[in-house]
């Protein structure tokens, strides 16, 4: 009896604070949509959502959090209030290499909240071109993986388009083996996935999948809706892409590395302001002498600047030469930053700055 009532204690005391949550969050809705009455009257009705503003948000919060709740549940949490509020200024509409079901949605959610307008589109340039045509606000492409390293179509855009980076999301990537009905592994004579997927689960399938036929797809979405239309096939592929074709799941976890992570790209028109916590993206090529890229990269040590990733690709304007994609810590309204971007771009035949972004919070 004595548990009973203090139960009925709890709940009511429940009640009453999401009475008041609930009144809180609606007067942040409220102010949200002031927000939006101030931009059109400044003429930035066009795009009322503000990557610098939402960044700060959520580190200020991440950072200020007493807890129990975790860092991530309150990042989570206040990431979809936000979305929520900016769809009530004006729903943003969202391009992500698709079908339904694939990392890259789950990273436009991740990043957006779910009160988006989101698109799946089959590939990368089609992503570019939609937010380049203004049919799309914003783009989420995939641009590394922690274990299969980078995804050389999304750096090569960059090199045709003049869109920006305006973001970026890390997830960790949890392959499953799914399958249509319960099956014994020995049973199974083929297994699809994107062909990144089944190399990052290599290991697992040579072990436990030896004679199973592995056949690459363009999505792993593609790949549960091809193993939910063939018995005695399985997919690998995420628990999204599970639930959405209904598909079991055999076995959980089966990527090789633990720590399996993509960083995915946001890429949009218009810049984003610092917030103290950024990342700079550049592209550029050098001049085919000994030493080149040595004297480009120079000012970053020289001024103390971390470089998180160099990348080179062939630059497809003669044999052996090269772009480099690299990314440093910082904002390049940053004035230490500013100064090594001037001195880093004397020494190179061609640097384009492809955005200055919020780095992924978690
Ligand atoms: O501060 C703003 O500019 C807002 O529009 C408000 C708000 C928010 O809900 O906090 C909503 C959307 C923007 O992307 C950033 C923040």
């Amino acid at each position: 009896m004595a548990n009973d009532s203090s139960l009925a204690e709890l709940r009511k005391r429940i009640d009453e604070l999401d009475d008041r949550v609930l009144e809180l969050l609606n007067q942040r809705a409220r102010c949200a949509q002031q927000v939006a009455e101030i931009k059109v009257a400044a003429g930035e009705a066009d795009c009322f959502y503000r990557p610098e503003r939402e960044a700060e948000v959520l580190q200020r919060l991440a950072a200020n959090n007493p807890g129990p709740l975790g860092r991530e549940a309150v990042i989570r949490f206040f990431r979809e209030v936000m979305s929520e509020c900016l769809a009530l200024e004006k729903p943003l509409s969202v391009a992500f290499l698709g079908p339904a079901g694939t990392f890259t949605q789950q990273a436009a959610y991740k990043h957006f909240g779910h009160a988006i307008q989101a698109t799946p589109l089959p590939a990368i340039d089609e992503i570019f071109r939609a937010v380049e045509g203004g049919a799309c606000h914003y783009g989420v492409v995939p641009v590394e993986n922690s274990t299969e390293g980078v995804i050389t179509h999304t750096l090569d855009s960059f090199v045709r388009s003049s869109l920006i980076i305006a973001g970026e999301v890390q997830l960790r990537i949890h392959h499953h083996l799914l399958c249509k009905a319960p099956a014994a592994l020995d049973t199974l004579t083929e297994v699809f996935s994107h062909p990144q997927s089944l190399a990052q689960c290599r290991e697992w399938l040579d072990r436990f999948l030896p004679a199973a036929r592995r056949t690459p797809l363009g999505s792993n979405a593609e790949a549960a809706r091809r193993a939910a239309e063939n018995a005695g096939t399985a997919a690998i592929a995420g628990e999204v892409a599970a639930a959405l074709y209904g598909l079991e799941i055999l076995e959980r976890n089966i990527e090789d590395e633990p720590d399996n992570t993509t960083r995915f790209l946001v890429i949009g028109g218009q810049p984003v302001g610092p917030t103290g916590r950024d990342k700079t993206s550049l592209l550029l090529s050098t001049r085919n002498d000994p030493g080149a890229l040595y004297r480009v990269i120079e000012p970053f040590a020289r001024l103390g600047i971390s470089m998180t990733k160099v990348e080179s690709r062939p630059s497809r304007r003669g044999m052996w030469d090269y772009f480099f994609f690299i990314d440093v810590e910082g904002h390049q309204a940053d004035l230490t930053v500013a100064q090594a971007l001037a001195e880093v771009r004397e020494q190179t035949s061609m640097m384009r700055i492809l955005g200055s972004y919020p780095r992924a919070l978690s």
